[in-house]
């Protein structure tokens, strides 16, 4: 995936807002970048524009689609991504449906994608019945299960205790280890940044231009903890934070 020299001027009446400011970077195939930056700096915006959910004011996106039959990309948000009248299983199917997947093969992928998030017990339960963490995996299951050329994730676990975003993060990599989508992961995080990353991408306060782009040097399957006691770590959590201060 190419992002090419992409601004954002948002027009009201009163005002001209500039969210983005000629962002350019590359996602290579199997990827995980992510991005972190400050709040209100423009990342909802660029992965929108990624999406293609609103259009740039300058600049171009290209995905490029390896396979016709898939979507270009799906998204996981903070909140509400799941369709809160449909079952858990109906929620993780859906896309399927859309593809027109034989049913037979939807079966076995929603089984595959409730099982590796651990919610095969809950398939026929409704969101409303899930926690906040569970909600979420069904809203990780439900956009892997399509197999979309890139995934956008908008801060999927922020708004979840420290916890159950740690064990989200290591449920999120073990999948990705075996799908090897190619990702952007938007967050505010520095430690969530560098723990799921094969590179980060650093924005800086609004307009959002990329300050930094750095490669994560750290072998997979990841374990946090011995992910924080690394030297690579810890220079790269000072370098992301030192360019966020200044
Ligand atoms: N539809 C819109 N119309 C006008 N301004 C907008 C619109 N959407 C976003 N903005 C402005 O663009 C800037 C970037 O917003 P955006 O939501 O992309 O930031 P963000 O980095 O995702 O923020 P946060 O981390 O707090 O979620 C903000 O100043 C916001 O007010």
């Amino acid at each position: 995936m190419l992002v090419e020299k992409v601004t954002k001027i948002f027009y009201s009446r009163k005002k001209e807002v500039a969210a983005l400011k000629d962002i350019g970077f590359t996602v290579l195939k199997n990827e995980f970048v992510t991005i972190v930056g400050p709040s209100g700096c423009g990342k909802t915006t660029l992965l929108r524009i990624i999406a293609g959910l609103i259009p740039p004011t300058r600049g171009e996106v290209k995905i490029i689609r390896e396979d016709p039959e898939k979507p270009l990309n799906a998204m996981v948000f903070q909140e509400q991504s799941v369709f809160p009248w449909l079952t858990v299983y109906e929620n993780v199917e859906f896309g399927l449906k859309l593809r027109k997947l034989p049913k037979k093969l939807r079966q076995e992928k929603v089984e595959y994608y409730l099982k590796v998030t651990g919610l095969l017990d809950f398939a026929r339960s409704y969101p409303k019945e899930l926690s906040g963490g569970m909600k979420q995996r069904v809203a990780v299951a439900r956009a892997f299960a399509v197999e979309p050329e890139v995934l956008l994730l908008d801060e999927p676990f922020g708004a979840l205790d420290e916890q159950t975003r740690h064990v989200l993060q290591q449920e999120l990599l073990k999948i990705w280890d075996e799908k090897k989508i190619t990702s952007l992961f938007i967050t505010h995080s520095i430690d969530e940044a560098i723990f799921l990353g094969d590179k980060v991408l650093v924005l800086s306060a609004r307009p959002g231009r990329v300050k930094a782009i750095l490669e994560v040097n750290l072998p997979r399957p990841r374990d946090l903890i011995a992910v924080r006691k690394s030297d690579e770590y810890k220079v790269l959590f000072e370098k992301i934070f030192t360019c966020l201060r200044s």
